[in-house]
């Protein structure tokens, strides 16, 4: 099972990735979307992602076109590098 990671650890891990930030012990990043259908489909792939790497977001949330993306380890009780690794690759999906 992944590491906790420290307050400090996670800002180092966030550096790597913009718009990312830690709000009240998780990381989340709102991203934008022209249109609903494009941010239904972008929420889409980060749950088809999740399924396959195991890891899943702790709030998937889909706003008028804006989809909002918040990470935590719930077996950790805390962020981990899992939670930092899934986030970069939500990055690419968008
Ligand atoms: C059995 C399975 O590996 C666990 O339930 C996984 C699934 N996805 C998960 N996702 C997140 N974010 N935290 C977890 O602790 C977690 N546990």
């Amino acid at each position: 099972m992944a590491n906790k990671l420290s307050n400090d650890e996670i800002q180092a891990g966030l550096r790597a990735l913009p718009g990312w930030s830690l709000v009240e012990g998780r990381i989340e990043k709102v991203f934008s979307f022209g249109t609903y259908a494009d941010g239904v489909a972008f929420a889409v792939k980060v749950a088809m992602a999740a399924e396959k790497a195991d890891h899943h977001p702790d709030s998937l949330e889909i706003l008028w076109g804006k989809v909002k993306v918040a990470y935590v380890t719930h077996s950790a009780g805390g962020v981990t590098k899992l939670d930092l690794e899934q986030a970069a690759k939500v990055d690419t999906l968008a």
